[in-house]
């Protein structure tokens, strides 16, 4: 399965991070990072729709993905039309890094999650080392324990947590830790299958006053309106505006699409 491949690539990727930068290292460049972070809870809560635009090159189910635009210029359009940034830090199957991150960071006033495999706490002072607002919590790759104390970690340096689920059982879990923002992926990371239904079965297990994320797949005008119904607080959309020569243009109209009457 996919997503055990990437957790164990994780796992190689993590040892060689810790031999260049130790844990207590990590921790300690955290601890005295004076950057405050520009909240990622607000961005998404505010009324009407919000849309976090990702960046990555690659990704299993779209291989390595064609720049339409350079970086810079893709960021500019990001800048000006959606609300808060998603960067790809997994290295193996997303291309990603940290050096993008803070690339991004340098030239963005956005809130910005880090979006990787997290599954120890050294990724998230790292995250808060490179300028994250926010980490991702993937439900699937936690134990109950871990997404507790990693969500709590978080919260302690000053970040918020998108905590991401897939069904019924992953939500119940989640639920418990009460995070103030909640993702359901459309996307099963297990055989990379599309479904918005997804958020459609899901969106009423979640408490209000909790900012709903809907992640993934969310490609047409068509999947906006179906959306429209199940009242989301956000998108996340990250293939469309990489294939696009003009994102601004999309994440406008469809911003617009979704709040009008
Ligand atoms: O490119 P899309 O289908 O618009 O999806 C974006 C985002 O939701 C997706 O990249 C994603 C959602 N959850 C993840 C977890 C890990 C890696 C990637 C993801």
């Amino acid at each position: 399965m996919i997503l055990d491949v990437i957790v164990e690539d994780k796992k190689k990727r993590l040892k060689e991070h810790k031999a260049r930068t130790s844990e207590e290292q990590m921790k300690e460049l955290a601890l005295v990072s004076e950057r405050k972070s520009i909240s990622f809870y607000e961005a998404l809560a505010k009324p009407g729709l919000s849309i976090i635009g990702e960046f990555k090159k690659a990704s299993p189910s779209m291989g390595k993905i064609e720049m339409t635009m350079e970086l810079m210029d893709r960021i500019d359009e990001y800048n000006v039309s959606v609300d808060a940034i998603s960067c790809l830090t997994e290295e193996d199957h997303f291309l990603g890094n940290t050096d993008y991150f803070k690339e991004i960071r340098n030239i963005s006033p956005l809130p910005m999650i880090r979006k990787d495999f997290i599954i120890d706490p050294y990724q998230i002072y790292e995250a808060k080392v490179i300028g994250a607002d926010c980490i991702l919590l993937i439900a699937a790759i936690l134990s109950d324990e871990q997404m507790a104390e990693y969500y709590k970690l978080a919260t302690e340096l000053g970040m918020d947590v998108l905590v991401e689920t897939h069904d019924e059982e992953e939500m119940g879990r989640a639920l418990k830790i009460q995070p103030k923002i909640i993702g359901v992926n459309n996307r099963n990371l297990k055989d990379f299958t599309i479904s918005l239904e997804n958020t459609k079965r899901l969106r009423p297990m979640v408490p209000e006053g909790t900012v709903f994320v809907s992640e993934s797949g969310v490609t047409t005008n068509e999947h906006i309106a179906f959306l429209k119904e199940c009242k989301v607080d956000a998108l996340l959309i990250g293939g469309a505006f990489m294939l696009s020569e003009h994102p601004r243009e999309l994440a406008t109209e469809w911003k617009n699409l979704y709040n009008e009457k």
